[in-house]
């Protein structure tokens, strides 16, 4: 059985601009589940907004099938259109919490006010009103600010409250957009950290739309890239970080740079034919082994390491080496296998790509 919380269908979002026809979607299918951190990435006007947008029909799509939580939200194909009822649309709706760059919160009110705000249509009085939005301003870790106004707040903290306040109705969904994208690295990464623990405490799933790979890298554990309108990659964390294939992929999580700087350093090295070029990429179990000494010991292989690198993704490491690998043809074949066997990726680089 699916545990998909979110499907999106064959979406397009298109706007007719003067003359011309803006594919701000252009046919995009996704699916998130429940408890998935699903990172959405990719540059200014690659869609993301209006991609997330459509999830709770802020936006409604031009075509395609929108459904949250197994309710068809909204359905249009040439023959008929369904659209869920707008009263059903609205309780629905509270079920999706959205963040936002620039906070959104109202001025002229506290922190706490901004909190109980969102409760203004719940079934609770004013005191299980104010009880509740204590509890979710302890959550974010802003008690002592309760009583502030956004202009006595850090941006930091301000984002906080608007999370809390994005919490007030339980949702089942948290929609963040861009919402590190002010802050400085210290809050942002206190901001992630919050919506993670908010995944794993409260079962949140979270869509996070962002231009930055740090982010996606430090909590998602799912990852989309769009550009023109489209998903071009998509796949796990560890998948994209490690082995992306569009060029607009390797370029985001800095694969690009990686290669290119093994290949300036092999520019004026010429390969013997018992040498071969390979890219490795390690991590879990394989991190700790030794495994260099091990394609010495076991097959004659001697392994000159031309460039390495180790990330950290969702806090565990991953290791990315350009090395050479010298010996017989066969040797070198076994020890490919043997690492592959081990969980490292081995991928020989042909002498023309480098
Ligand atoms: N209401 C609208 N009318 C016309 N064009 C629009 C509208 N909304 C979005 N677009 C266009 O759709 C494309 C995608 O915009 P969108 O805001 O979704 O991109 P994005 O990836 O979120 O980028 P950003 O981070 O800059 O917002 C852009 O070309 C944008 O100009």
């Amino acid at each position: 059985m699916s545990n998909s919380i979110i499907e999106l269908s064959n979406i397009k979002v298109y706007f007719q601009q003067h003359q011309s026809l803006i594919k701000a979607i252009d046919d995009v299918s996704l699916t998130v589940d429940q408890g998935d951190i699903y990172g959405v990435v990719g540059y200014s006007g690659a869609g993301k907004s209006t991609l997330v947008r459509v999830i709770n029909l802020l936006q409604e799509p031009t075509a395609g099938k929108v459904t949250v939580n197994n309710d068809i939200f909204f359905s249009k194909n040439e023959q008929s259109i369904q659209r869920i009822d707008k009263k059903d649309l609205r309780t629905k709706r509270r079920k999706i919490g959205m963040i936002f760059q620039h906070f959104n919160l109202l001025n002229e009110q506290t922190a706490i006010q901004n909190v109980e705000f969102a409760l203004k249509h719940s079934s609770l009085n004013e005191k299980q009103r104010q009880k509740k939005a204590e509890h979710l301003l302890e959550l974010v870790d802003l008690t002592e600010q309760k009583n502030h106004f956004p202009a006595q707040l850090s941006g930091g903290q301000q984002q906080r409250v608007a999370i809390a306040r994005a919490l007030a109705n339980d949702p089942e969904i948290l929609i963040s957009d861009e919402a590190t994208s002010a802050l400085d690295p210290k809050n942002t990464n206190q901001i992630l950290d919050l919506l993670k623990s908010l995944n794993q405490k409260l079962g949140l799933t979270i869509v996070l739309i962002t231009h930055e790979m740090a982010a996606v890298k430090r909590i998602a554990n799912k990852v989309a890239v769009m550009e023109q309108g489209k998903i071009i990659e998509r796949g796990n964390l560890i998948d994209i970080f490690t082995n992306a294939k569009e060029p607009l992929t390797q370029e985001l999580v800095g694969a690009q740079n990686a290669s290119r700087t093994a290949i300036k350093l092999l520019q004026n090295y010429e390969l013997t034919e018992n040498e071969e070029i390979y890219h490795l990429v390690y991590s879990g179990k394989s991190i700790q082994e030794p495994l260099t000494t091990r394609l010495f010991e076991k097959f004659n292989v001697e392994t000159s390491i031309i460039y390495g690198n180790v990330d950290l993704l969702k806090e565990k490491p991953i290791g990315t080496l350009y090395v050479i690998l010298h010996g017989e043809n066969k040797a070198r074949q076994q020890a490919k296998q043997y690492l592959l066997s081990h969980g490292v990726l081995a991928e020989k680089l042909e002498t023309e790509a480098v």
